[in-house]
């Protein structure tokens, strides 16, 4: 999870998946629950019986049923993976399941039966001591979070402190923050995760004495460095248990309780998105829609090495939950990574603490060399020397000691830091002796043990093969000497698809029912949030002022830092102190200016909104020098009526329509 170079070039490699069944539990037997779960280990299948319809088959790349053990599985599946961290790939184990159905029992254990992460612990352990050589040195770091109600807190700080998830979907996102503790052995490990799990939230529901209400991630770092070939590998894994899916009738969860299942539930479904996007090779993956998924994006569809665990319950009535983990499972069949071996990243500590090394010797040595220089000859006082200037002499030499000394600590000190980093780092002897001998017959096992495992895998690899092909190459085979025979195989035939489309048909169904139970249940959820955010609206009227409603409306969530920030003012809200004009005075206009002037302030005091009188437009008209006496008559009954009908149209409101000259004279002022 920390940051670390892209790689340019890598193999596609499927996540690898596994099943494992746990046994009744006292309980279910108690309550007289049949099995409805068949696993068959060599050929990676599991079935389940179905009381409504036809049984299903899946088929994983393992499968394990409740006889089998955690070192089988660790032998068999994980150990590759871990090999090929110490190698400077990553890695992921991720347990995936209802409920109760034994993630925490499979990746931590118990002290009797230990899981696979203290076995992952003593495989790196082991494999250090074997490769010790004073040319190599390691490095080991662990650190560990857990994803509780959508807050990532880490497990190993005192205080349990947030963390905040940073990067972006395409360079990948990483915690720069969570405490990092250099570890020298495997039960230095195991102290650190036993630690981490004591701040773990845990609780009681009616499915689980001891449900883990929180997905944890314990993040091992292995550095290598060899001085032959002077490069640094980095392999990081990533040890995944996740909290299990649940249904609130089966659990009794409530207040609390049901607060974590609905985000525990929420993650998941998240988590299941983004396995459907990438086994459909979907073009957007919706990593960024939980933490969970931000925190596992490297590890499905990323540069990572990534093993599945889907466990599960044999009981009939956890049959649709198991149901849906298995189909869950068999997508994940589907994702394709692209692991690269990390070759000196930028981020590489062990490449730090090696120049701090270098960096302390250099100033060591520096003050050695001062420190001979300035050692002071005891000058012997002349014989005949004055009594003060003794004094002087014995003074400054008792000065030159003290200074002496006091490098003398300093270069101490050095030398402590020196230590205490190279404490840090492992460098094995080279020496060929007892316990070296132990390791190399150690080493020679294990090689035997994964070649065992490898030829294992095949096995149940052909297996499938042969199941799938059997019935091909029995068509193709046969021959049909009679009429009747062809009759009867076709009409066999037909019955396999037609029981195939049932079964397809019963799949589509159950599919849409569950989609719909979720459908339902998010319903619920969506309900009891608007009911709390309703709750907290109220608050919010009666107890925010109303001066700082704006700034509270204005907060946006950064996903980024998990805070609320206030953005920067765009000016386009509207400002609550009126602003100050800068220097002096505003200008003044001239009406205002003007002795008459109206108060300040107000728009039409300041617009003189009155049409300005305009200049005559026609000039007046000249009476004609000789005219006819009706003519005159006419003309002058005509000028002495137009101040008449001025007068009747003022009455009667009609005013004549303004020229368009007028109109565009007042069209101006407005
Ligand atoms: N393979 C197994 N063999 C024997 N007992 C098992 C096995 N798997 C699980 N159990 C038992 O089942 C119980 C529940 O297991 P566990 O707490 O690991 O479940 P979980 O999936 O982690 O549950 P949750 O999601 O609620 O944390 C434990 O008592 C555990 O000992």
């Amino acid at each position: 999870m920390e940051k670390s170079a892209r790689p340019r070039t890598a193999l596609n490699e499927c996540v690898k998946v596994i099943v494992r069944c746990r046994p009744l539990s006292d309980r279910e037997q108690k309550e007289g629950y049949d099995e409805v779960v068949k696993v068959w280990p060599e050929r990676g299948a599991v079935q389940v019986y179905n009381p409504k319809g036809q049984d299903k088959l899946f088929t994983y790349d393992a499968a394990y049923d409740c006889t089998a053990d955690t070192q089988t599985i660790y032998d068999e599946m994980v150990r590759p993976l871990v090999a090929s961290v110490l190698d400077g790939f990553n890695g992921c184990v991720f347990a995936y399941g209802q409920t109760g159905t034994g993630k925490t029992h499979t990746m931590e254990g118990t002290t009797e039966h230990e899981g696979i992460i203290p076995r992952a612990f003593r495989h790196i352990w082991a494999h250090i001591e074997n490769s010790a050589s004073p040319d190599v040195t390691h490095l080991v770091a662990c650190s560990y979070v857990e994803l509780y109600l959508e807050d990532v807190r880490d497990l190993l700080a005192k205080d349990g402190k947030k963390l905040t998830i940073r990067g972006q979907e395409l360079n990948g996102f990483y915690i720069p923050e969570m405490t990092s503790v250099v570890c020298k052995s495997a039960a230095e490990m195991v102290r650190v995760m036993r630690a981490g799990n004591r701040n773990r939230a845990a609780g009681r529901t009616d499915m689980n004495e001891h449900s883990s209400r929180s997905h944890a991630v314990f993040l091992v770092t292995v550095e290598t460095a060899h001085r032959a070939t002077n490069r640094i590998r980095v392999g990081k894994l990533n040890l995944v248990d996740l909290a299990g899916s649940e249904r609130q009738r089966k659990t009794g969860a409530s207040a609390d309780r049901l607060r974590e299942a609905a985000r525990i539930n929420q993650a998941l479904s998240s988590l299941g998105n983004v396995i459907s996007a990438l086994a459909e090779n979907s073009p957007h993956v919706p990593y960024r829609d939980s933490k969970l998924t931000r925190i596992l994006q490297d590890s499905l569809g990323g540069n990572s090495k990534t093993i599945m665990i889907a466990n599960i319950g044999p009981a009939s009535y956890n049959y649709d939950e198991t149901i849906t983990t298995l189909r869950y499972a068999h997508r994940a069949k589907a994702i394709k990574n692209k692991p690269v071996r990390n070759e000196d990243p930028k981020d590489a500590k062990l490449r730090e603490y090696q120049a701090e090394i270098e960096r302390l010797r250099a100033l060591i040595d520096k003050r050695r060399a001062l420190e001979r220089r300035r050692k002071p000859a005891r000058a012997r006082p002349p014989p005949v020397a004055a009594e003060e200037e003794t004094d002087s002499i014995e003074s400054e030499h008792l000065l030159a000691e003290s200074t002496i000394e006091q490098e003398k600590c300093k270069t101490e000190e050095l030398e402590h830091q020196i230590r205490a980093l190279e404490d840090r780092l492992v460098q094995g002897g080279g020496g060929k002796d007892l316990i070296n001998n132990l390791n190399e017959s150690q080493m020679i096992l294990e090689q035997r043990n994964m070649e065992i495992t490898e030829r294992k895998k095949r096995e149940v690899e052909m297996q499938q093969k042969i199941d799938l092909e059997e019935e091909t190459t029995a068509i193709v085979t046969n021959t049909f000497t009679t009429l009747q025979q062809e009759v009867d195989h076709k009409t066999q035939r037909l019955k396999k698809c037609l029981a195939k489309y049932t079964c397809v048909r019963e799949e589509t169904a159950e599919q849409r029912e569950a989609h719909d139970a979720e459908r339902r249940e998010l319903e619920a959820l969506h309900s009891a949030l608007i009911a709390e955010l309703r709750r907290r609206l109220l608050l919010a009227d009666s107890f925010i002022p109303h001066a700082g409603r704006a700034a509270v409306l204005r907060l946006r969530y950064n996903d980024d830092t998990d805070t609320w920030d206030l953005p920067p003012s765009s000016g386009a809200e509207p400002l609550s102190v009126r602003p100050v004009a800068c220097g002096g005075r505003r200008p003044q206009c001239a009406v205002y200016c003007s002795s008459a002037a109206p108060p300040r302030r107000r728009p039409h005091h300041l617009l003189d909104l009155a049409p300005l009188p305009l200049p005559p437009t026609a000039r007046p008209y000249p009476r004609p020098p000789t005219a006819t006496t009706a003519h005159v008559q006419v003309t002058e009954t005509v000028v002495k009526k137009e101040p008449e009908i001025v007068e009747a149209r003022r009455k009667t409101g009609r005013a004549r329509p303004p020229s368009a000259h007028h109109r565009l004279g007042t069209a101006g002022v407005r």
